[in-house]
């Protein structure tokens, strides 16, 4: 039985489109990626500016890559490492499932509830026309909130399920804005990995 398959959901809306896997990775598989990452990843916490101040970003982030090329968003201006074992095998494993391929990794932890991820459409130059971002999640369950930018009426929320991966594809970045908003629950940390392809 193709359980991948099987747990797959497509939703098709104006301007995007989505595939949510829910179990991409086994509960044991997920738990061992969230312990290597978490230990092996090169955290960083860089300043961002809004409106002419001056914050720490909340959340820590570290970028992988294929190449030394740079990916600049918001203000910050990220250099790659090298990819580990454990990044390749799991992009190795995205790739076959999405027929993409992909260059560079974006990661993120989210510590607890007062981390978070503002909205943002990933619609960098450098990603190019209707990029394809694949965006696997680990740790405590967050909701995902997309909205279109225009629509008032397209607004929606995926809890992302520890092990799930979640393909942004079509027009969305362009179209549609995305978070993950902070909260006041006591929560535990979440790991959020997006490859993508950046063109050079
Ligand atoms: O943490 C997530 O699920 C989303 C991350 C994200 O949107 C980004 O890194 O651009
Ligand atoms: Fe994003």
């Amino acid at each position: 039985m193709d359980l991948l398959k099987e747990g797959k959901q497509h939703l098709k809306l104006p301007n995007a489109e989505i595939e949510y896997y829910p179990n991409f990775l086994s509960e044991v598989k997920a738990n061992r990626y969230f312990e290597i990452i978490s230990d092996e990843t090169n955290w960083q916490q860089d300043n961002i500016k809004v409106f002419g101040k001056t914050y720490k970003q909340p959340r820590l982030t570290g970028l992988y890559g294929e190449t030394n090329q740079p990916y600049s968003y918001s203000n910050i201006i990220m250099y790659p490492r090298p990819f580990t074992k454990t990044i390749m095998t799991i992009k190795r494993d995205i790739e076959a499932i999405s027929n993409e391929k992909f260059n560079t990794v974006l990661i993120n932890l989210y510590r607890d509830g007062n981390d978070s991820n503002g909205w943002h459409g990933d619609n960098e130059k450098e990603l190019g026309m209707n990029p394809v971002i694949a965006s696997l999640s680990l740790g405590e369950v967050r909701p995902f909130h997309f909205k279109h930018r225009k629509l008032k009426e397209e607004r929606y929320k995926i809890n992302l399920q520890h092990g799930s991966l979640l393909l942004m594809k079509g027009e969305m970045q362009h179209h549609w804005l995305h978070q993950i908003a902070k909260t006041k629950k006591k929560i535990d940390p979440r790991i959020n990995l997006t490859f993508r392809r950046l063109l050079n």
